[in-house]
C-alpha cells in the first residue's frame, strides 16, 4: 500500500487527525513509573508503551523525535525498536529525525529508516539543497515530511526571510517540493507549524496535494480555530501532532494513564472540524 492511502485510511479509521508525539523526558516521567527502580530505558520503554495503549483510539499516528532515544545513550536505538513494534500498525509512524546531508550520508539514513518496516514516513532538513533529499525518494510506501516553516521562534530567521523574488524560504521550499513530487512516487509532505496559521497561506497553497505535519498546538500555544481556517482549502492530509500536553498530562497522579487518554480524546475532539473535511 502507499503511504497517502495508509495515511488516509489511519485517519479514516480513528476518526481523528491527531498525531501523538513520543518525546520521553526522563525528567517529566509520570511519579509512578520512576518511583519504580528500574534503569531509565526500560523506564521509557513501560511509559511509551502505556502511552501508546491508552491513546491508540483516538489518534492516527505516533512521532517518536530520536533526539528523546538518542540522549538514552546505547540503549536508545533498540528503546526506539521496541516502542515501534507496540505500535498498532494501521498507524501512522512518523521518525522525526530531521535529517539532511550530502548524498553518500543521505543514503545510508535512508537506509538506516526504511530498513525498519514500522516506520512509515521521516522528517527531514531541506537546508544543504534539494538533491539531499533524493536518497529518500526510493520507495512509494514511504513518506517524506520537510520542514518548511517551523513552529519555533527561529522561523523567522531563514525560513520566513524574503528573497529578492519576494517569495519567503518557505515558498521557495514548498515550490520545490511540489516540483519533485511530479517525479516521485513517495510522497511528499511538509513539517509547519500551528504557531504560524496566519503566515502559512502562501506556504501551503504553493503545494495543495502536500500533506502536513503540523506541529506545535499544546504547550507551544498554537490555536485550533486560526489553524482550522488556514486550512480551509488545503487538499492534503494533515496531521496534528501535540506531544508534551498529551503523554505527560497525568504526570502528578496515580492514574496517569487516565489522564493521557482523556487528554488524547479530548484534542481528537477539538480538532473535529478540521478532520471532519477529510474523513
Ligand atoms: O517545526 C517543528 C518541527 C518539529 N517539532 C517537534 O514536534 C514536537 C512538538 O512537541 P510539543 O511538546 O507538542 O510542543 C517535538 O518533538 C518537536 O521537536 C516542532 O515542535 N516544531
Amino acid at each position: 500500500m502507499n503511504f497517502k492511502s495508509k495515511l488516509g485510511k489511519a485517519i479514516g479509521q480513528a476518526k481523528s487527525t491527531l498525531c501523538v508525539g513520543l518525546d520521553p523526558n526522563l525528567d517529566l516521567l509520570p511519579n509512578a513509573i520512576t518511583d519504580k527502580e528500574i534503569p531509565p530505558a526500560q523506564q521509557v520503554e513501560q511509559f511509551l508503551k502505556t502511552v501508546i495503549d491508552v491513546t491508540t483510539e483516538h489518534c492516527a499516528a505516533y512521532k517518536p523525535n530520536l533526539g528523546f532515544f538518542e540522549a538514552l545513550g546505547s540503549e536508545g536505538w533498540t528503546t526506539f525498536g521496541k516502542v515501534l513494534s507496540h505500535i498498532p500498525n494501521d498507524k501512522i509512524v512518523i521518525a522525526d529525525a530531521k535529517r539532511g546531508d550530502i548524498s553518500s550520508t543521505a543514503e545510508h539514513y535512508a537506509k538506516a529508516f526504511w530498513n525498519r518496516k514500522k516506520i512509515d514516513a521521516l522528517t527531514l532538513n531541506p537546508l544543504m539543497g534539494f538533491e539531499t533529499l533524493d536518497p529518500f525518494l526510493k520507495e512509494s510506501s514511504k513518506g517524506i515530511y520537510v520542514l518548511a516553516l517551523t513552529s519555533n521562534p527561529g522561523a523567522k530567521d531563514i525560513l520566513l526571510r524574503k528573497l529578492s523574488s519576494g517569495q519567503t524560504v518557505s515558498e521557495v521550499i514548498a515550490n520545490q517540493l511540489k516540483e519533485k513530487q511530479r517525479k516521485s512516487d513517495t510522497s511528499i509532505g511538509m513539517v509547519v507549524g500551528a504557531t504560524k496559521a496566519e503566515q502559512l497561506t502562501p506556504v501551503i497553497s504553493s503545494f495543495p496535494e502536500a500533506p502536513l505535519l503540523i506541529p506545535g498546538v499544546g504547550k507551544q500555544g498554537g490555536s485550533i480555530n486560526a489553524l482550522a481556517n488556514t486550512l480551509e482549502n488545503h487538499n492534503g492530509l494533515p496531521l496534528i501532532n501535540s506531544s508534551r500536553s498529551i503523554i505527560y498530562a497525568g504526570n502528578d497522579t496515580a492514574n496517569w494513564q487516565q489522564d493521557v487518554a482523556a487528554s488524547a480524546e479530548n484534542l481528537k475532539n477539538k480538532l473535529a472540524p478540521i478532520t471532519q473535511r477529510y474523513v
